[in-house]
């Protein structure tokens, strides 16, 4: 992940206000379970969790799932504190410095991710600028952790973290970028659990550099990626013509964000193995014959090869599921998706093509493919198959064109 600095943050410090910023002008039941591949001798899930030792990962999360996925029928929406402070106050009143927020995440949001920036261009200006504050305060989030402060972070920042969460879910945001998320949990029925979820998924990243079995990397993979679907699916919305329940909708986001996680960790093995780090099951790496040695030294052998089939395929499973869900969502908010989707699952193929050199090579999907060629895009849409049903051609071309003329990178 990369290592940007959003703002700068005092960890000694109370974290107050808008003085902190930095950066540049700156923002059913499941169907089948990853943890019951066709492994040679299949590995049962051992629940692991430590807050229900007798419960999976899965069935945990799942259960957030169904508490996400009753918010929309409820169309609940956030109630305003009684109590603001007046700046706050001001600052939710005031319609103009409420813009000037979101411009801001957009911003971040351009800066930080171009592709899926673009892609959020074909959302409604209301349900694009919401995603955009999503975006921000998990970037801003994973970079506590992740970015050049981390060193500083201690468990009571995180914290502090938490409870600036707990108030502007409560009306009561601290600086600009949170002004906006406050804006958008009160308009969409975006529940706080998710949020929570991910500061403590980066909680169990600052102690736990190791994995006993796939079910402790669910949740982990949950925490960290799985939370993000979960918070954008109310955002951008299921089409008012889906037949798909709910619950599988909100399903098919956990399973991207899974996928995606689960994708990155297969990229990063090398980078995460310098940092002393090993975000694999060790139960697996053991039935593959492998040592932490191994992967220490990184020598690409057969073992590692097979090893690392599975873990693909495994991936790939996620992602398809996922992929079920896509159609279901709103047709303009369906484009950023499958590029998170299309992108990432590109990494896997990538692997495959490094000989599964995940040590030394870094897989990735070339920049002049993925952002830069309007002809990019058309092939995302070709690969799907869906150059009529997912956007007119003209909002194609006009991404193109956009790239071209404005953003080219
Ligand atoms: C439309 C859309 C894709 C919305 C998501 C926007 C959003 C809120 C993104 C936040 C991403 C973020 C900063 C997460 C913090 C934790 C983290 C870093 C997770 C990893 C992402 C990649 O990180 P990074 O930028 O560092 O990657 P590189 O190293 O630069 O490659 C993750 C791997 C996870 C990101 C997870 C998602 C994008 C989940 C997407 C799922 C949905 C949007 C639900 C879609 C709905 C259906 C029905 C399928």
């Amino acid at each position: 992940m990369s290592a940007t600095v959003l703002w700068e943050f005092h960890p000694t410090e109370n974290v107050t206000n808008f003085g902190r910023l930095m950066g540049r002008n700156v923002g059913g039941r499941r169907r089948k379970c990853g943890s019951c591949l066709n492994f040679s001798n299949r590995l049962s899930i051992s629940a692991t969790a430590v807050e229900n030792p007798s419960r999976s990962s899965e069935e945990m999360v799942y259960d957030v799932v169904l508490k996400q996925a009753a918010l929309v029928g409820e169309q609940r929406t956030r109630r305003r504190a009684v109590a603001l402070r007046p700046s706050e106050t001001d600052f939710l009143m005031n319609e103009s410095l409420l813009n000037e927020a979101y411009a801001r995440c957009g911003e971040v949001c351009a800066e930080y991710a171009k592709t899926f920036y673009l892609g959020t261009l074909l959302m409604t200006p209301e349900r694009r600028r919401a995603v955009w504050a999503i975006y921000v305060w998990c970037r801003r989030t994973d970079e506590l952790v992740d970015g050049p402060n981390a060193s500083h972070i201690t468990p009571k920042a995180l914290d502090r973290w938490k409870q600036r969460l707990m108030d502007l879910f409560e009306g009561c945001p601290y600086d600009m970028y949170d002004a906006a998320l406050s804006d958008t949990v009160s308009k969409y029925p975006v529940d706080i659990q998710p949020f929570k979820d991910m500061i403590e998924g980066m909680n169990q990243d600052m102690k736990k550099s190791r994995y006993k079995n796939f079910d402790e990397l669910y949740l982990y993979c949950y925490y960290v990626a799985g939370t993000v679907g979960l918070m954008s699916v109310p955002v951008m919305g299921i089409s008012p013509s889906s037949k798909a329940s709910v619950v599988s909708v909100y399903s098919s986001a956990l399973d991207l964000g899974i996928a995606n996680q689960l994708t990155n960790i297969l990229r990063d093995v090398g980078e995460d193995a310098l940092r002393g780090r090993i975000y694999l099951p060790q139960d697996e790496l053991e039935h593959a014959g492998l040592s932490e040695d191994d992967i220490f030294h990184g020598k690409v052998t057969d073992k590692w090869r097979n090893f690392m089939r599975n873990q693909i395929e495994r991936a790939r499973m996620f992602f398809d599921e996922a992929e079920k869900g896509v159609d279901e969502l709103n047709p303009e908010s369906r484009w950023p998706v499958w590029t998170a989707l299309v992108l990432y699952r590109q990494i896997l193929d990538e692997i495959e093509a490094n000989d599964y050199n995940n040590f030394t090579k870094r897989a990735y999907v070339g920049k002049e493919i993925v952002t830069g060629k309007s002809g990019f895009i058309v092939s995302i849409y070709m690969e799907k198959g869906r150059e009529n049903s997912l956007f007119s051609n003209s909002a194609v071309w006009s991404i193109g064109s956009f790239q071209a003329n404005n953003h080219s990178v």
